[in-house]
């Protein structure tokens, strides 16, 4: 199996199985994939009758007195009579409209291999959601300590992509808003995984899994509950010497002066080419990963990566991938001048 880039390899990996290495040096804020669902399925499936307001079809976020109902059913609502005709030829075609269990299939677009799709297919993908299924959260609010998931959906190449407790990519969606850069073609549901910092050739790229605030314990039960492994990543190793009331944050402050005492080149040199062999059992650093790609908003635990490179000159604005906000170096940019230079509209 492939990857449909040209800078990726799926490779395996000692006891983790098939695992995503990077086949030549990446850089930071680099788009590595761009990945599109091959099904989606709304959280409450046989709950139609819900109160939220997003499309049935696309899942954006709509206000409830515009969403279409489905003229025959009545059950499911999008966001306008484009969305309802598109969902007509493909989500909510005649068969899915007319026949309740099969209406968990709530979204299904365009792929190269639709004609391969079967109920016997969706039921197998359906069972294994749990590890393969990535969540489309409602939209951020800082009010919202446990923001919900509105749907999940099967995306068939970054679900290849083992997880790190200090991930080297991380995800962004842009379901309700436009990316704050150029982005061609991109439908609302698709998956964009950008370098969180520059990595060698040969090196396993790595999202994590949830945020990366949590705790050692909390992520131990979490990996192992969910998705059937014991995490020994680096990170993990040296937590796990920490006693319980030690804290990342704590960590992180203690370390900060020093960090905050350097330049950009010396904290490149210093920790984000060294090999986990090259660190003691406590000085992995994870104060500067916190540091520099944990978003400080309330409430968010987004992780922060570069917008892409223009050519060979890297970003200095950081974009989190739960809220959106945009920091560039010296300071906070306001989310709404992501509008201005080189943003587009995005396609429906
Ligand atoms: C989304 S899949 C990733 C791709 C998977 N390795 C494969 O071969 O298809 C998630 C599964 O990969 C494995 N996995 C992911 N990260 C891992 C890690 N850090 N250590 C061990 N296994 C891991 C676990 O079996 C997990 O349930």
């Amino acid at each position: 199996m492939a990857v449909p880039s040209s800078v990726l390899k799926v490779e395996e990996i000692q006891g983790r199985g098939r695992g995503i290495v990077a086949s030549q040096p990446l850089k930071a804020g680099q788009i590595i994939l761009t990945d599109s669902p091959i099904l989606l399925y709304p959280t409450s499936p046989f709950s139609q009758q819900h109160s939220s307001s997003f499309c049935d079809h696309c899942f954006k976020s709509c206000s409830s007195s515009s969403l279409v109902s489905c003229p025959s059913c009545h059950g499911y609502r999008f966001c306008d009579s484009t969305c309802l005709s598109k969902a007509l030829n493909s989500s909510h075609s005649t068969f899915v409209c007319h026949s309740v269990p099969t209406s968990i299939i709530s979204s299904l677009f365009s792929h190269p291999d639709n004609e391969l799709f079967s109920l016997q297919l969706t039921s197998s993908l359906l069972a294994k959601d749990k590890l393969n299924a990535f969540g489309i959260m409602h939209p951020f609010s800082e009010n919202d300590e446990h923001r919900s998931v509105r749907a999940y959906g099967i995306y068939p190449y970054a679900s290849f992509f083992n997880h790190d407790c200090l991930p080297n990519a991380c995800r962004f969606d842009y379901v309700d808003v436009n990316p704050p850069y150029h982005a061609d073609g991109l439908n609302n549901t698709d998956f964009v995984i950008r370098m969180i910092h520059d990595v060698p050739q040969g090196r396993e790229i790595c999202l994590s899994y949830f945020p990366v605030n949590d705790n050692y314990s909390s992520r131990q039960k979490r990996l192992l509950e969910d998705y059937g492994f014991a995490c020994n990543c680096d990170r993990c190793n040296v937590e796990s010497n920490w006693s319980d009331n030690e804290s990342i944050e704590e960590n992180a402050e203690e370390d900060k002066q020093e960090v905050m005492a350097m330049d950009d080149e010396e904290e490149d040199e210093q920790y984000e080419n060294m090999e986990p062999s090259d660190t003691d059992n406590n000085d992995f650093p994870h104060a500067y990963f916190f540091l520099k790609y944990m978003c400080d908003r309330t409430n968010c635990g987004g992780t922060l990566a570069p917008l892409p490179p223009k050519g060979d000159t890297l970003s200095n604005v950081m974009e989190c991938n739960v809220c959106g906000k945009l920091k560039s170096d010296d300071d906070n940019i306001n989310v709404d001048d992501k509008a201005q230079d080189g943003e587009v509209p995005m396609e429906d």
